[in-house]
């Protein structure tokens, strides 16, 4: 089976960004589906939160006129006003109106048909005027100074019937409480007013009616300012569909043919307000449900809006979805750009991490490497990283060891090869020497006299050779046993070895009770001469022998003698010359030195030369 191998920095770097990467998607998704939730909770609560801010600011607009007929009220049924001082009536009306900018009207209507009234147009509140009508149906109007009293004539008009006017039949109908009349639209055209009446008792018990009318422009634009996000909608009605009040900043009036009404709702030219109100005006002012126009879905809210008097009003909102998705995208684009950023930065540390462990490890791989190939002097790097600084000083301190290892078997392989060489060297020595006599054997001879003849040879000297035998030797056995043959022959030997003092001379054992020398740079009479010193000498020692007819040990000794000239037969010459002196020396009753000419013939057996 092949085994696939994966780098370490792979191996950090594939899992922990996958990690990553699933850790971020999952956020992404629970985030996603958490901002939904958020979604539509937040559409909800801001829609409430939207019709009780709009609730507030009506309460309290629409408490004014109220109270104020309350206080015109206590002020005539006191007496402090009386609606017979027609001047004083028309400052107090005209003064009070001053004082509360969205009320465009006071007026009191008698039972006995008298009028008087203070009123402002919308577009120009700073103005006040008064009117004031006879039971004939006089109407005059006047604008009136800071302090109220009457400044220039403004218009006049005959006919005005004050029991005829929709607020003074609202109250009359009733019974002493305030009544909210029909909404209407100022005759300028540029304001929706809504007005509340009620009966007084004046003095003499004379009934009649008093009425305080607000504009609501002010609360368009209080809608128009609220700060509403794109395609919402908010906006005011009464339960009969009338549009008192919107947030598109304009007053919701229809103008045809130069005069002014009230828009219904469902006519409104803004999509929101048309589609949504027909639905709510189903609902009867209470609802709250998703709608869908202009390709956006909307949270249609609807709250009534009542008050004592018969006023009945209600407030919707509308809030496109989109919108608020939108709001939550550019957060979503913002929190992406931010995962992506910490996608980038959680890749980099991986990177950095997968790195810092996987170059140590490269680099520890090095260093075994390094041991492998036997390169073992070497430090392995240190780390940072506590484990991997751990493996590196333990390969660190292997390679010591290793070290260490091959310097003392460095050590003793020298030792060894040195003891071996020695014992070589003793072996070498050991197969060249007689073990009895400890006198060269015949190889240590062969090689010698070759290593002589080539130096005669080539420095042109003489060189002789001796072949020496014990005579009778095997009687000698007989008679004294063989160990007492060897102690024979090691004196034998001593006195050869100590015949021999030039540099090149060779006293050597080459057979049983034969023995050799080889004298360099003596020719046949010097070597002759030599041979019977030798003779001489082991027949001094007297060496008991009672099997030979010398009654002592004595040597049988061959001389030949040659100046090689290099030709090879002439080693094979020496020695059967030499061994055939040694055969004379025998035959003509031993104890003697006999020498024979060394003569080269083909007959001969060569010995080679190395
Ligand atoms: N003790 C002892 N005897 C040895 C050794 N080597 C050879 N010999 C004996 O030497 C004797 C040699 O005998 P031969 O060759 O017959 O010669 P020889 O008796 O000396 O007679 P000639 O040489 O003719 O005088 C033999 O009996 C061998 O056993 C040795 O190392 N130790």
């Amino acid at each position: 089976m092949v085994t696939r191998h994966v780098s370490l920095l792979t191996l950090i770097l594939v899992p922990t960004a996958c990690l990553v990467l699933a850790v971020l998607a999952s956020l992404a998704i629970w985030t996603h589906y958490s901002d939904l939730r958020l979604l539509d909770r937040t559409h909800l609560r801001l829609s409430e939160q939207l019709g009780l801010r709009v609730a507030t600011e009506l309460d309290e607009a629409l408490s004014t006129p109220p109270i104020l007929l309350e206080q015109t009220r206590q002020l005539l049924a006191a007496g402090v006003l009386d609606p017979a001082d027609e001047t004083a009536m028309e400052r107090f009306f005209a003064q009070t109106i001053r004082t509360y900018p969205w009320i465009t009207n006071l007026a009191l209507g008698t039972e006995d048909g008298r009028y008087i009234n203070a009123y402002r147009y919308w577009e120009s509140p700073e103005q006040i005027y008064v009117s004031n009508a006879t039971a004939e149906g006089q109407l005059r109007a006047y604008s009136v100074d800071d302090r109220g009293a009457r400044k220039a004539a403004d218009w006049a008009r005959e006919g005005f019937t004050v029991h005829q006017r929709p607020w003074y039949r609202a109250a009359s109908n009733a019974s002493e409480e305030a009544v909210w009349f029909e909404p209407y639209t100022f005759f300028s055209g540029d304001a929706v007013a809504l007005g509340v009446s009620r009966q007084v008792s004046l003095a003499n018990d004379l009934r009649g009616v008093i009425a305080a009318d607000l504009s609501l422009n002010g609360i368009c634009r209080f809608l128009s300012a609220l700060e509403l996000f794109e395609g919402a909608t908010i906006y005011i009605m009464n339960t009969d569909g009338f549009l008192l009040a919107d947030s598109s900043g304009v007053v919701p009036i229809k103008q045809i043919e130069g005069f002014s009404s009230l828009l219904r709702a469902t006519d409104s030219p803004a999509e929101a307000i048309q589609t949504s109100s027909r639905r709510v005006l189903e609902a009867q002012g209470r609802l709250n449900e998703r709608m869908q126009w202009g390709g956006d879905e909307h949270l249609v809210r609807a709250q009534r809006f009542e008050k004592p008097g018969g006023l009945e009003l209600i407030i919707v909102t509308t809030l496109p979805r989109e919108a608020l998705v939108k709001l939550l995208d550019t957060e979503g684009r913002q929190r992406l750009a931010a995962s992506a950023i910490i996608l980038a930065l959680a890749l980099l540390v991986c990177w950095l991490i997968a790195r810092s462990i996987s170059r140590p490890v490269l680099q520890l791989i090095g260093a075994t490497r390094a041991l492998e190939a036997g390169d073992v002097g070497k430090a392995a790097p240190e780390s940072r990283i506590r484990e991997i600084s751990a493996l590196s000083r333990s390969v660190t301190r292997m390679g010591e060891h290793l070290h260490q290892i091959l310097v003392s078997l460095e050590a003793r392989v020298r030792a060894r090869t040195d003891e071996l060489e020695q014992a070589n060297v003793k072996l070498n020595e050991l197969t060249r020497t007689d073990q009895l006599t400890g006198l060269p054997n015949r190889r240590r001879f062969d090689e010698h006299l070759r290593q002589e003849w080539r130096r005669a040879t080539r420095e042109r000297y003489p060189l002789s050779l001796v072949f020496c035998d014990i005579d009778w030797f095997k009687d000698y056995n007989d008679s004294y046993g063989h160990p007492a043959g060897d102690r024979a022959l090691v004196q034998v030997a001593d006195t050869l070895a100590a015949s021999i003092r030039r540099p090149g001379d060779l006293a050597a054992r080459i057979g049983g009770e034969e023995f050799v020398l080889v004298l360099p740079r003596l020719d046949e009479d010097a070597a002759v001469a030599f041979a019977e010193q030798v003779r001489l000498e082991i027949f001094a020692r007297g060496l008991p022998h009672r099997a030979s007819p010398f009654e002592r040990v004595t040597l049988s000794l061959g001389v030949t003698s040659i100046e090689p000239t290099g030709d090879p037969q002439e080693l094979n010459a020496l020695m059967s010359a030499a061994d055939q002196g040694l055969y004379l020396a025998k035959s003509e009753g031993r104890n003697r030195v006999c020498a024979a000419p060394a003569v080269p013939s083909p007959e001969l057996e060569t010995i080679p030369p190395e």
